[in-house]
């Protein structure tokens, strides 16, 4: 009689491994005793102890094969943010994490955990010390969040102590660290091509951005307190260094670092708003005949020009959680990780 292998609960498999957070929970896990495997679309580095399964998460076959004897999985795979393209969205943010839990429960996958993010609330407008149990944004500002709420939907609705599949989501906000290809890379290039003179607005709007570290330590901390009888079950928590910040010191604080200058004249809000509105209007026009892309979108500026900062009291008190690594310490590390983007360099 065949016998069917109990997963151990240090084996995992997570999904968007290649990516920048994905690879640092990798290393991380790894250093704590789990056996690792890794499903993405590309493999983007080798690491002893990690096992590597390249294809789509939209594919259940393959998925299957990469969940076998693990009984955590964390999904945080998801198309780059500023793509534009609705259809991928949807197939991997809906209808990919639709298979992620089919394929867990074929498998016998005990935990599942998603990184969702803190925008699945933000709208365009302020949130002050937002707690998660604020309403999903009702016209969410790009694809990119309107496919995150209902993925998160998905993931927690799908929490059944019945059937032995519990899960969380982790909704981190403005994830910054070494080998991030967003924030700073795209803030030097903007800087490079000499658009960061501006602060759009008074400069007074606080925000969190949180050190990748932290958000790794918030996903393991929910993965090891995920139990039937926790409070964790089918919840989501908000994970961020719990220093809100004001958008432009923290810009100007990475652009110094790096050499360049920070940027200094203030522009209306409204008006800038109003412009990347305007833009993203006409590359849509135009798109059949030439593509471009603005670099202040109207999501860019709406969460360069309002507060959006909340409250991480509730994965303090059920999971324990506090930052590891304090925002100065954060940026001092991000600031040397990238000495390839130095001004001159
Ligand atoms: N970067 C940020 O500031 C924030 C990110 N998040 C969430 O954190 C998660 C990780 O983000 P990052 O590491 O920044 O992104 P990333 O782009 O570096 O990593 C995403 C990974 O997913 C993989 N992937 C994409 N489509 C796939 C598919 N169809 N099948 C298999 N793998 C696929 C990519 O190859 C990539 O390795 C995402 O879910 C994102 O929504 C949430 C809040 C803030
Ligand atoms: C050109 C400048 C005005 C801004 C440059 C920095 C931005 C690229 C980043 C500032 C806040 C970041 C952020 C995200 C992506 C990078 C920024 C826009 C997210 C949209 C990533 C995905 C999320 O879930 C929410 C993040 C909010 C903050």
């Amino acid at each position: 009689m065949a016998t069917r292998i109990r997963p151990s609960s240090k084996r995992c498999t997570v999904i968007g491994g290649s990516g920048f957070l994905g690879r640092h929970l990798v290393e991380r896990l790894v250093d704590r005793g789990y056996t690792v495997n890794v499903f993405d679309i590309r493999q983007a580095y080798e690491l002893p102890g990690v096992t590597f399964y390249q294809g789509d998460l939209c594919d259940k076959l393959a998925l299957v094969m990469a969940l076998k004897e693990v009984s955590i999985v964390f999904h945080c795979a998801s198309p780059a943010p500023g793509s534009d393209d609705g259809a991928l969205f949807q197939r991997v943010n809906i209808d990919g994490t639709r298979t992620v839990i089919q394929a867990c429960h074929e498998a016998g996958v005990q935990k599942l955990i998603l990184t969702s993010s803190a925008s699945v609330v933000f709208e365009g407008t302020d949130i002050k010390n937002g707690k998660e149990d604020l309403p999903y944004a009702k016209k969410p500002i790009d694809y990119y969040t309107e496919t995150k709420i209902k993925q998160e939907k998905l993931v927690l609705e799908a929490c059944s102590k019945e059937k032995g599949f519990l899960t969380v989501a982790i909704r981190p906000h403005g994830i910054f660290g070494p080998r991030d290809p967003q924030l700073v890379p795209i803030l030097v290039d903007t800087a490079r091509r000499g658009k960061m003179k501006f602060i759009i607005g008074d400069g007074s709007n606080l925000v969190d951005f949180t050190y990748v570290e932290n958000v790794v330590h918030g996903h393991i901390l929910a993965a090891e307190h995920l139990k039937a009888d926790s409070p964790l079950c089918g919840q989501a928590y908000h994970i961020t260094n719990d220093e809100p910040v004001r958008f432009w010191d923290f810009m100007s604080q990475i652009l110094v670092g790096l050499g360049y200058s920070a940027p200094r004249y203030h522009l209306p809000y409204a008006l800038v708003y109003g412009i990347a509105l305007l833009l993203w209007f006409i590359s849509l026009i135009l798109r059949p005949l030439i593509q471009f892309k603005p670099t202040f979108s109207p999501m860019r500026v709406a969460l360069a020009g309002t507060h959006h900062y909340y409250s991480c009291a509730r994965a303090k008190q059920d999971m324990g959680y506090r930052p590891l690594v304090p925002l100065q310490e954060a940026v001092v590390r991000t600031v040397e990780s990238y000495p390839h983007l130095r001004n001159g360099e």
